[in-house]
Formats: structure tokens, sequence, C-alpha cells
């Protein structure tokens, strides 16, 4: 199956890091290489670092970026990008590019275990080692699942599901996709069965944030990004849905945030100044037109600081 994934907010995303061309920058999350390569076509003296996680991935943007000799294409997790850019020697950095999630050839993929459209086995590793959504499934507590569901799928439906993914598995281990859409299916309200959209979507979410541990990963990825960023340097992210952006939302905020002395008081004692600004105030959305080209792209937003 070929590589493909169509990046969202794309030019809006590398306008943003303001790309030198003896400038270094990472590539966090490479996925097919479509903002890897953009940001190569803009460097001459400057080097390019791209991180995935995914096996798959590093096959495919290896091959993309083979005519550009800036570039170092490298398999590890973005949480690892600090120690990983120490290690080759490229830091500071002018600029990290981090978008966030999943990509469309591993959601696409059937093999991979993503989706609830096709039948495999229930999968959902992005770097294929670890504990698998199989795993999760079919060895977690009542309780457990409820929490996961609940906490990375925002579904109100989790106890239900959880108590129906329960009885299911005394019957038979779940072993696959379809498998777990059908018990998700079949656990939840026939109203929300008619509702828009597949039952499952947000537990399938939910396990995929679990299995990758995705928010805590994001989380240490922002950090390490920050902290190898040249004064100046800019720090873009791309997310996709609300929980994704709530972090990089707040991250970015303490960054940006200078003195936190009540407002009576005469002069500052905190001394505390803001290490970052924002490009944009509230991040960006994607176009009506995009949206109309790329649904899925509908929660995506873009958020970029710029190191002070
Ligand atoms: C949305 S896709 C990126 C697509 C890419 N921007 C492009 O232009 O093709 C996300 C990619 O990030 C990778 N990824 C997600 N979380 C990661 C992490 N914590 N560390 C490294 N790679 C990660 C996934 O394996 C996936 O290939």
């Amino acid at each position: 199956m070929e590589f493909q994934h169509k990046p969202v907010l794309f030019d809006e995303t590398i306008a943003s890091l303001a790309i030198r061309p003896d400038g270094i920058y990472i590539d966090g999350t490479a996925g097919g290489g479509g903002h890897s390569h953009a940001i190569a076509e803009k460097l001459a003296t400057g080097r390019l670092l791209s991180i995935d996680q995914d096996p798959d991935a590093i096959r495919a943007v290896t091959e993309r970026l083979k005519n550009y000799p800036c570039s170092i294409v490298y398999q590890a997790n973005f949480s690892e990008m600090a120690k990983v850019a120490e290690k080759l020697q490229l830091v500071p950095v002018d600029g990290v590019l981090l978008d966030i999630g999943v990509s469309s050839y591993q959601l696409d993929n059937p093999e991979r275990g993503f989706s609830y459209h096709n039948d495999a086995p229930l999968d959902m590793r992005m770097s294929r080692q670890g504990v698998s959504a199989r795993d999760l499934v079919n060895t977690l507590t009542w309780q457990e699942l409820a929490q996961i569901i609940s906490r990375y799928g925002e579904d109100k439906n989790a106890r239900g599901i959880a108590k129906g993914i329960i009885k299911a598995r005394e019957q038979e281990p779940i072993e696959t996709t379809l498998q777990l859409a059908e018990i998700i299916k079949a656990s939840v309200p026939a109203a929300v069965r008619r509702e828009p959209g597949h039952p499952a979507r947000k537990t399938f979410q939910a396990l995929r944030i679990a299995v990758n541990g995705e928010l805590d990963r994001l989380s240490q990825g922002l950090d390490a990004a920050f902290s190898i960023l040249k004064p100046g340097g800019r720090l873009a992210v791309i997310t996709f849905h609300s929980l994704e952006d709530r972090i990089v939302k707040q991250r970015m905020a303490s960054w940006c945030t200078g003195c936190t002395c009540p407002p009576d008081f005469p002069v500052c004692v905190c001394g505390k100044k803001p290490k970052a600004e924002l490009l944009y105030k509230k991040g960006l959305a994607p176009s009506e037109a995009e949206l109309e080209q790329n649904p899925r792209s509908r929660s995506a937003r873009l958020r970029v600081c710029i190191k002070l």
C-alpha cells in the first residue's frame, strides 16, 4: 500500500515556520514526508531531521527525501527529539513541526487495525511495539476501560460500552476491529445508533490514544521541542481534536505568560518574564475550501509560538 497522507493546513504551516535556507529544522511527525519534503525544498545549507515512530513511515520518508542530502531520517518517539538532535549535533534548532495524530496511511491500511471500516487484527500501535488495543480490551477491568473511553473518547456511553466489552470477551477473546465495532454498536442505546457517525468512532480514538500514550507523549514532545529552540525559533503544532489542542494551547500559554503578580502590586515581585509569543492568538483552523476538500480536517488547529 502506498504511503499517502494529505497534510492539513499545509501551506499555512510551512509559511508559519518562516524557514531560513541555512536553518536547522525538525519534523517530529514525518509520516509520508509531505511537510518534510516542503521544508527540505526550502533549505540550502540548512539541515532537516525527520522523525517518526512508525517503521512504515520511516521507509516512506526515507524514499521521499532520498535526493535531499540536507535531511536525516530517524525512527524515534518525538518525546525523545532533544536527545536525538543533541546526539546528531543539530541543536539549537530554528524550527520544530509536530503534525499530531494518526496518518491517513495508518488509518486506511487495514493491517494496522486503527479503523472500524475494515476488518483487521485489533492493533493500533504506531511504533509496532508494546501493548496493543487487543491487549487492552481483553485484559483491562471494567473501570479502566470505562475511564479510557470516557477520558480519551469523551463518549458519554463509556460505561455501557465497557460493560459490553467485558460481557463479549467472556464468550470469546476480542481479536478484530469489526468484532469490536459490532460489540460497541450493540452496547449503545438505539437512539445513539441512529445518530450520524459510527458509534465506535470515539472508543477507537480512545483506545488509540491509550495504546500510544499520545497525550503524555505530546506534553513531553512540546517540552523537548521548546528546550532545543533558538531564540527566535518557531514551534508549529497541528492537532486533530480538542484533547490534544487543549494541551498545546495551555503549554504555549504558560510559555507566553509574564508577570503573575496580583494587579494591585505596585511593582513586579515574581520576576516572571514570557519565554515565547504566539503567532496566532487563537490558532488557525482550516479554510472553508480545505474543509470541503478534506472533511477529516474539520477539527484541526495550527498553533505556533516563537521563542523569545
Ligand atoms: C498526521 S501524520 C503526519 C503526516 C506528515 N506531516 C506528512 O506530511 O505526511 C502523524 C505521524 O506522526 C507519527 N507520530 C505520532 N505520534 C508520534 C510520536 N509520539 N513520536 C513519533 N512519531 C509520532 C505517526 O506515526 C504518523 O506517521
